[in-house]
């Protein structure tokens, strides 16, 4: 049984390859390196370099390394990018999902984890969000995953394979050993901006809206240890190994923070209180978005990573080990 991980040179992506490894087992890679980096992946790993929109490519990876499972990482995720190009989105997002799709069925692989987000769920008028909650995306982002999903639940539905979607919250955070991180070009994510701001790397930070329907006026987020998010593969792959039952799971821990908590968080973690400005909202951007995850921790989910100064300490001590590296 061998698992194959597209996007495994990327940020969530490339923890995942460490779950893999640190528990003994080795999967194969699959990247275009157009966001993730080679040096990203450990040198036991096979590495293939090439398109998850390769039918004919991944038919050939899935026989050399009989392939079992597939865990789909690759994608765009930029919220604001995909309002501004959104045929890249559903080309990337969507269009080569298909194509993957459709190697996983001729390839016959059995099981099939997908990256979804909770960006397909728009902005939900209820305190927290289960995954029964209907689907209304903001952005062409969240509806290239939404299409996704229901393309995975019928070819499920044809063909016999099984399936997990995970539909994340906001992931952040990098390795607790500090081997992976957030890649440093063009930071969008707020914890990562925040964090490159309190380096002094970018001069000032913006806050998009301060007029939202939120205690403090600013968005509210479910933020994830992107280290919790990985391990929640290898338990829901586990899962369906062992069951046969496909599923989607909300991956966030059920409490939400604001724009404004995080940026104070930050300036407590790093010690240092750099300069915020007021901007106008952001297209596509939700109000607030937090998890009910019920059904993730009664599949034996256990987050030990939870806490925004841990997320917030791990981040910035990847950033900070970003420079020696140059
Ligand atoms: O410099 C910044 C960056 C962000 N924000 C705000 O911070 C919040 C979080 O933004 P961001 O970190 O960009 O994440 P989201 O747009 O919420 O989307 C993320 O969260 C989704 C799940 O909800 C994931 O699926 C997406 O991949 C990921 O981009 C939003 O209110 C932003 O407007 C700022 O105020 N200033």
């Amino acid at each position: 049984m061998t698992v194959l991980i597209t996007g495994g040179a990327g940020y969530i992506g490339g923890h995942a390859v460490l779950a893999f490894l640190d528990r003994g087992e080795t999967p194969v890679v699959l990247d275009d390196l157009s966001t993730g980096s080679r040096s990203a992946i450990p040198s036991e790993v096979p590495f293939i370099f090439g398109d998850v929109g390769d039918t004919s490519l991944l038919l050939q990876i899935i026989e050399a390394h009989k392939i079992d499972a597939i865990l789909h990482f690759a994608a765009k995720i930029v919220v604001p990018e995909s309002i501004a190009d959104p045929l890249a989105y559903y080309l990337n997002n969507t269009a080569k999902t298909r194509a993957l799709l459709e190697a996983a069925v001729k390839g016959k692989v059995r099981y099939f984890v997908f990256s979804s987000t909770a960006a397909v769920y728009g902005n939900p008028n209820r305190a927290t969000v289960n995954e029964e909650t209907v689907p209304a995306p903001l952005s062409p982002y969240g509806m290239s995953k939404l299409m996704s999903e229901f393309m995975i639940r019928d070819v499920s539905a044809a063909y016999g394979q099984k399936h997990v979607i995970l539909r994340y919250f906001n992931v952040a955070g990098a390795d607790p050993k500090g081997r992976h991180g957030q890649s440093t070009a063009n930071a969008t994510h707020l914890i990562k901006v925040a964090i490159e701001t309190a380096l002094g790397r970018r001069p000032f930070m913006n806050i998009f809206g301060n007029d939202y329907p939120t205690p403090d006026g600013t968005c509210v987020r479910d933020y994830v240890h992107v280290s919790d998010l990985a391990y929640a593969h290898l338990l829901a792959l586990d899962q369906l190994r062992l069951d046969g039952v496909s599923r989607t799971l909300n991956c966030g821990y059920g409490r939400g923070y604001s724009v404004r908590e995080v940026v104070e968080a930050v300036r407590r973690v790093a010690g240092t209180n750099f300069e915020v400005r007021q901007a106008p909202r952001r297209p596509g951007d939700p109000a607030s978005i937090i998890a009910s995850n019920d059904q993730l921790v009664r599949l034996g989910w256990k987050p030990e990573l939870h806490d925004l100064s841990v997320i917030v300490q791990h981040a910035l001590a990847w950033e900070k080990s970003c420079v020696i590296r140059v």
